[in-house]
């Protein structure tokens, strides 16, 4: 069974624990849920089904030992590694040890929970059980005194005081963190509403201060669980063991940065009344590529294929002090797959580019006037014996930039791909409500700053809820939505939402954009529908950039050029 998903650095790993190894590779079907599924789950669960909710906290709080537990053991691994004193054999957890092989090994653990006064508390105080068990030093600190807890919470504490484990109730008790080697924030969980007050923020700060490892019980306390936005003040963890199903927030930036690895593991919630729930959406992985999307991440092609088969791109890009758009968009286009490219350009540039990527065609437009309206009408010429139209990179601004756009936008019969400055030129045109809805497919790859734009906000506001902004205006706009940057979102018009994990910072480089724009015409081109292009395109953009980085001494010096070598 699969019930791991461990977020290092970029991307959300899959830990597959069937028996076949530790592998971590980007598998399995990942779903998010937003904090009020995720409530109704549990109350489903306690109130329909008959489990009680000490049974959920029961295993939230082993779950959450046993990854302290595993985090514990996996430094003495790396400490002893470190020292050159040979390797410890790394042991895997696959349930909840009980008590380890050798407690010598935690005897020096000293673990302080912080403990709210909800059911996120509870899971906490569980779970300091269960270390204790194991050989741990754990002390508590409550954040209120037993009148203000949850019912749950106050049972778990009553537990704990007869068990005897050690408590501090917070602003009465001194405390000296020197003391411990760990934390675990019990704090805030799906409860939790706007910024930390009172203790609860002192003891955000003050354990963030201390520069332990932190590991965190559902989510961040201070991290909005629906969208990854940051309250004020927010835990900063090493991990964060997310209870039951992933949290929509842990899929987006800076939420994801607070979260530190992501570990997804159940609680028994049953599977049956998990699958009524319609997710907020699916993290890209092989799998959702293929049951939700219906697209082959291998790519076979047929036996019989010809160079028709697999359609024909036409670009309209470029501009002559951004002529290597036009390059990066049509020839990734044709490494994505297509049988053919034709790259539509201002005239005066057809010279000094002719023969750079001898596989595909040129197609001067617009005569000496560049791009405008004249240059629209032969761009949908060229169209009538091509399957697909992607227009924007290194365009720039030019007069009739409007009637230039609104032309391709309302006379292509085809998929088109909106980008970079064709998008900006639709904000400045009045954005999507004043033009018609396209009845053909229609992508657009915003970043952020593009986003913001086409929205009419700031790239604050699009960054403060990308998943929630993707969708409302896909589906207002009838269109999907490619919103980029790390962890991009796709948005299909019926309202499902992808996140690609793929990709790496290397790729924060001129040109990237540019080639995704022509890995998605290229799957368009070969058949793929809109929300199928857009979330297979990202997927391969993010791998092709991956294996271009490892090639390199830093994925610094990656360059745009080299994610098309890498597809
Ligand atoms: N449901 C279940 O049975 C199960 C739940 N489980 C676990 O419980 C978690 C959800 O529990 P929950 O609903 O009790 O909410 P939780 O986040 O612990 O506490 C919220 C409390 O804090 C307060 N508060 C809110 N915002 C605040 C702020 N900014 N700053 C300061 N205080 C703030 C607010 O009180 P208020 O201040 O509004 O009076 C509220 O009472 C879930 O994430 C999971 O870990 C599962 O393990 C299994 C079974
Ligand atoms: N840190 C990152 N991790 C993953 N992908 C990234 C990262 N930074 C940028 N990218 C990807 O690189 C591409 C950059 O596109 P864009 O900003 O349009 O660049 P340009 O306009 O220069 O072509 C996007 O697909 C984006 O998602
Ligand atoms: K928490």
């Amino acid at each position: 069974m699969i019930d791991k998903v461990r977020n290092m650095g970029n991307g959300l790993h899959v830990e597959d624990r069937s028996g076949k190894g530790n592998r971590s590779r980007r598998r399995g079907v990942l779903q998010f849920i937003s904090s009020a599924q995720m409530r109704t789950l549990d109350e489903q669960t306690i109130q329909e089904i008959g489990l009680p909710a000490a049974v959920l906290i029961e295993n939230a709080g082993r779950a959450i030992a046993a990854e302290v537990v595993r985090f514990c053991l996996d430094q003495k691994v790396h400490k002893v590694n470190r020292g050159g004193q040979g390797r410890l054999q790394r042991r895997i957890w696959d349930e909840y040890p009980n008590g380890v092989s050798n407690p010598n090994s935690l005897e020096l653990e000293h673990w302080l929970v912080l403990v709210g006064k909800g059911n996120n508390g509870a899971d906490g105080i569980a779970a300091a059980r269960y270390l204790v068990d194991s050989g741990l030093c754990v002390t508590l600190l409550y954040a209120t005194s037993e009148q203000e807890m949850s019912i749950e919470t106050l049972a778990q504490a009553a537990i704990a005081q007869k068990l005897g484990i050690p408590s501090k109730l917070y602003g009465r008790d001194d405390l000296a963190y020197g003391q411990f080697t760990g934390i675990i924030d019990a704090l805030l969980g799906t409860g939790s509403r706007g910024n930390p007050r009172g203790n609860v923020a002192e003891m955000i700060d003050q354990a963030n201060l201390t520069g332990l490892p932190i590991m965190c019980a559902d989510i961040p306390s201070g991290v909005d669980a629906d969208t990854g936005a940051l309250y004020h003040p927010c835990i900063q963890a090493r991990v964060t063991l997310c209870l039951g199903v992933l949290k929509a927030g842990l899929t987006q930036y800076p939420g994801a940065h607070a979260a530190g690895t992501v570990v997804v593991r159940s609680i028994g919630i049953p599977a049956k009344l998990a699958a009524n729930v319609k997710p907020a959406g699916f993290v890209l992985t092989d799998e959702i590529l293929e049951r939700e999307l219906g697209v082959d991440p291998a790519r076979l092609r047929d036996s019989d294929g010809h160079k028709g088969t697999y359609g024909h791109v036409l670009v309209a890009a470029g501009s002559s002090t951004m002529s290597g758009a036009g390059l990066l968009a049509s020839k990734a286009a044709l490494r994505a797959g297509c049988g053919l490219a034709t790259w539509a350009l201002p005239e005066a540039l057809a010279p000094h580019v002719a023969g750079a990527v001898p596989e595909l065609m040129l197609a001067p437009v617009g005569g000496s006037m560049g791009w405008g309206a004249a240059a629209a009408h032969e761009v949908l010429r060229l169209l009538e014996t091509r399957d697909v139209l992607a227009v924007g990179p290194g365009l720039g601004r030019f007069e009739e930039e409007g009637a230039f756009l609104r032309a391709l936008w309302e006379g292509a019969p085809r998929p088109l791909v909106v980008d970079a400055d064709a998008l900006n030129i639709l904000a400045a045109a009045g954005g999507l409500a004043a033009w018609k809805r396209r009845e053909s497919a229609t992508i657009l790859t915003p970043h952020p700053g593009e986003m913001a734009r086409l929205a009419g906000v700031s790239t604050a506001e699009v960054q403060r809820d990308r998943l929630g902004l993707a969708r409302a205006f896909a589906l207002e706009h009838g269109i999907t939505l490619v919103l980029k940057g790390s962890r991009t979102v796709v948005a299909a018009p019926d309202g499902r939402i992808f996140v690609n994990t793929t990709g790496t910072p290397g790729m924060a480089t001129g040109g990237a954009g540019d080639v995704l724009t022509g890995i998605i015409a290229g799957q368009l081109a070969q058949g793929l529908s809109a929300e199928q292009a857009a979330a297979f395109g990202v997927h391969l953009h993010g791998l092709a950039g991956e294996r271009a980085a490892a090639l390199r001494n830093s994925p610094a010096s990656l360059l745009a050029g080299d994610i098309i070598e890498q597809l």
